[in-house]
């Protein structure tokens, strides 16, 4: 989030998934500057140096040079909330290039043509950092309480990145007794997967770990003392939504599911059972393949160039193939994080069991099709809305309820279910699997051959 001092109030936010930036994006990745190893090696378009340089560039008089602040999501709420411009360590370390151990790189903002933050200190983009969880100034002032409905003075905490509160809402959580394999294991082996509009795949390690097109390591940004790795999709929940609402039987889905006063993908999912006969559901697709880059690769792949592709389509577009469409695409993301997993493996990661949060994983079908298809066990929470969990042990820990955010995850995270992988149906999921890295080798062939003479 980006907020200007002047020019048009209702217009000075840049969305997380906004793309506008290529052109900035390519020429910052051209640096090959050493802050890019903390990247995967590839900035994000998505990431903020692109977008700000993007502001630069095209916004330089009514933006870029009236801007009190920049900010990050989080950071603008824990400002509005306290009037305190400092900056989480979360989100400078994760999106800006900050350094948990050596600050911020002058010759990296020199480099890439933004030398006004190195001049002034970096005051507009932060020069304050704190730890997630820190407590914030004198807490919620009396204007913001006021707006909020609650006491002034409540404790406010330095914030996370809302992937990263419901990897900490999650990752946390006391697992004896439901037989799984991070029992007693440390709890680097285990990946907490945010699913929502796009999806965040958080791996914690104790010493660094540099994965190819994966994020990180970026030291303390989630849990505290542990390195993180962040791998991701940048349209999951979105994509599905495209795919199901663009789709020429929707309207007939669509009121099929209010008569009987159901979400469309609840529908769908019963749907599906009905019309899978004896098979499991999953077999339904044996001819219907996805790749699910609508919006470009964040993990592993780091290419923004590339796009979605379906193959196995049919004349005919009634409920079924929509159903089958729809699954398709819900396999297409989980076997794109067991992609993200096994690079994230290959490069030192060992992670045995998926914590599972965000709107997604209200989807059994999707937190299914993520077991069978990575042949892990995925753990559901207790409570639903896990970032909420993440926010609430930051501001137990800036109320002083507890002494560290450790103690403060393993006390207010539980486990709600388990779901465990049907490990008879593996062999289908690896000869799709196999089909689904073919179809981006195709996809790279095709632009190859464009490119060609
Ligand atoms: N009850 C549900 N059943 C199936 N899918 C759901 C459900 N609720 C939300 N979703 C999916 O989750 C996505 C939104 O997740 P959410 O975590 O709310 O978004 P955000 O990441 O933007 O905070 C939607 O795009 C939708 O596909
Ligand atoms: O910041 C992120 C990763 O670090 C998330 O992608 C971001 O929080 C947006 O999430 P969503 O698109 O699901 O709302």
């Amino acid at each position: 989030m980006l907020c200007c001092h002047k020019g048009d109030p209702h217009r000075n936010i840049i969305m997380w998934l906004d793309h506008r930036a290529v052109s900035q994006v390519h020429r910052i990745n051209e640096t090959k500057h050493s802050v890019l190893q903390c990247v995967g090696g590839v900035m994000s378009v998505e990431m903020q140096a692109p977008k700000l340089l993007w502001l630069k560039e095209n916004m330089r008089e009514t933006c870029w040079d009236k801007a009190g602040h920049f900010f990050d999501l989080p950071d603008f709420l824990s400002w509005k909330a306290t009037g305190v411009s400092a900056r989480s360590l979360c989100s400078l370390v994760c999106k800006w290039t900050y350094s948990a151990e050596k600050g911020w790189d002058d010759s990296f903002w020199k480099m890439i043509g933004l030398e006004d933050f190195v001049a002034d200190n970096y005051s507009k983009i932060g020069n304050q950092v704190l730890p997630p969880g820190a407590s914030l100034g004198h807490g919620l002032t009396p204007e913001a309480a006021k707006d909020l409905g609650l006491p002034a003075g409540i404790a406010v905490a330095a914030s996370l990145i809302d992937a990263h509160a419901g990897g900490l809402g999650v990752i946390g959580a006391d697992v004896r007794g439901y037989g799984l394999a991070c029992e007693g294991q440390p709890v680097t082996s285990r990946l907490a997967v945010i699913c929502g509009t796009s999806s965040c795949h958080m791996g914690i390690s104790k010493d660094p770990i540099f994965v190819p097109g994966v994020w990180g390591p970026y030291f303390s940004a989630m849990v505290p003392g542990f390195w993180l790795n962040e791998g991701g999709q940048s349209v999951t929940g979105k994509l599905i939504d495209h795919m199901v609402q663009g789709h020429a039987a929707f309207p007939e889905l669509q009121a099929k599911a209010t008569a009987r006063c159901q979400s469309v993908y609840a529908y769908l999912n019963s749907h599906l059972d009905l019309i899978k006969k004896a098979r499991p559901v999953g077999f339904l697709t044996v001819d219907l393949h996805v790749w699910p880059d609508f919006h470009g690769n964040r993990s592993p792949l780091a290419d923004l160039t590339l796009k979605g592709m379906v193959t196995g389509l049919k004349l005919s577009q009634d409920l079924d193939d929509l159903a089958i469409l729809y699954l398709a695409t819900v396999q297409a993301i989980a076997f794109g994080t067991r992609l993200i997993i096994e690079a994230m493996e290959a490069a030192g990661h060992s992670i045995s069991t998926l914590f599972l949060c965000g709107g997604l994983s209200k989807n059994p079908l999707f937190v299914q099709m993520h077991a069978d298809i990575t042949g892990m066990p995925v753990v559901l929470s207790q409570e639903v809305e896990s970032v909420l969990v993440g926010a609430a042990i930051l501001g137990a820990c800036a109320s002083g309820d507890f002494a560290s955010v450790q103690e403060a995850m393993a006390r207010m995270s539980k486990v709600g279910k388990v779901v465990l992988p049907r490990l008879e149906d593996k062999r289908y999921y690896d000869k799709k699997y196999q089909v689904f890295l073919k179809l981006v080798e195709h996809q790279k062939e095709y632009a190859a051959i464009m490119k060609g003479d």
